[in-house]
């Protein structure tokens, strides 16, 4: 039977997009109404690649939180082909620093700094393995050769594999998975290596962006793959497996950005995160196991304890605001103007 009420330790977002300035004011209140942690993506225009940037990006992001919100913002910074041994010992001494992130260039938003040649940093590899400091990796490959639905399955076979081999002490998530390939890849590493899950990519399939007409808002990167993907996300995320845990994911962009010719990647999930999250369990019949997704496992993995407040979610159908006024403009959430089984329940 489906309960009427669900309660959670606090859950945590293992991978977030708040932008900056003018969209701060926005994104870091709908995050910290839920999110009690959250790792803070570094793809910010220039990037965010010291641990001083990050630390005056982090204060950007404080001096935004709700009056009384203890939410805790844990800093990417952002790999690059100059990244060097002495930037991971920094941040490696900083513990409002998580790890680094690997964007190889040209694969997704604000990208262009990214990652030219895995190879030539081993030696920043080492250092982190080393320190133990973790590497998040968007997982394509961006050279014209590989079809985009093919772009995460090979460049697991093309660096991750290799790097593993290289550096198996290097403790690794491969964010946001979109594929089969991805889950079995993850299961069959160490246990250093673990994935994100996005609400998007549980709850849909590329039919869902494709038939009927294209819709701009369910376009993010890596593009949401055919069923049997999906199925497979379906699967290891209900199964219990502590490799694989919340990340959202959610990345706004204006709605003129994303209903444009050549529109923007990203979905903003954040105002309806765990709501969304919740929907997938229940379609599952598994809400017994979104408390571990959602609250255990990420900590677990990153070394964090788990959350003692909690949170209460109430069967209750809720709509996902239609758009949300921003200072760049109105941003259309997902799933926007739609019903969903659960709500935060509002405290009496
Ligand atoms: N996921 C996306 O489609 N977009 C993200 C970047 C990213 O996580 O790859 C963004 O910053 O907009
Ligand atoms: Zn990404
Ligand atoms: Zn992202």
């Amino acid at each position: 039977m489906t309960p009427t009420q669900l309660t959670l330790p606090t859950p945590d977002d293992w991978h977030l997009h708040l932008r900056d300035a003018e969209l701060l004011p926005t994104t870091v209140p709908a995050s910290a109404e839920v999110f009690g942690r959250a790792v803070i993506m570094p793809n910010l225009v220039p990037p965010v690649t010291t641990v001083e940037q990050a630390m005056d990006y982090r204060d950007r992001i404080l001096a935004q939180r709700p009056e009384g919100s203890s939410f805790r913002p844990l800093m990417a910074l952002y790999l690059t082909q100059k990244t060097t041994p002495e930037t991971v010992k920094a941040a490696a001494a900083n513990d409002e620093i998580i790890g680094f992130k690997l964007y190889p260039s040209g694969a997704t938003t604000n990208s262009a700094a990214g990652v030219t040649d895995i190879d030539a940093l081993d030696d920043v590899f080492a250092a982190m393995a080393a320190e133990r400091v973790p590497l998040l990796v968007h997982g394509e490959v961006t050279t014209a050769d590989i079809d985009i639905f093919d772009r995460e399955k090979v460049f697991i076979d093309r660096h991750l594999r290799p790097l593993l081999k290289r550096h198996p002490d290097l403790k690794l998530v491969l964010e946001h998975i979109t594929t089969k390939d991805a889950v079995e890849f993850v299961c069959s590493a160490s246990d250093n290596v673990a994935a994100t899950i996005t609400p998007q990519h549980l709850l849909m399939n590329r039919n869902d962006m494709l038939v009927g007409g294209i819709r701009p808002h369910n376009y993010c990167l890596p593009i949401l793959k055919r069923r049997e993907h999906q199925q497979a996300l379906r699967e290891i995320a209900v199964s219990g497996n502590p490799k694989f845990f919340l990340g959202t994911d959610s990345a706004p962009h204006a709605q003129s950005r994303k209903e444009a010719a050549c529109g923007c990647a990203g979905c903003y999930s954040a105002p309806a995160a765990i709501q969304l999250y919740a929907e997938f369990f229940e379609q599952m019949d598994a809400l017994d196991k979104l408390a571990d997704f959602a609250s255990g496992f990420g900590a677990d993995f990153y070394g964090f304890p788990r959350a003692a407040e909690t949170m209460t979610l109430e069967r209750k159908p809720w709509q996902v605001p239609a758009i949300i006024q921003t200072a760049v403009g109105p941003v259309v959430p997902y799933w926007a103007g739609e019903l969903l089984n659960w709500q935060i329940a509002q405290q009496k």
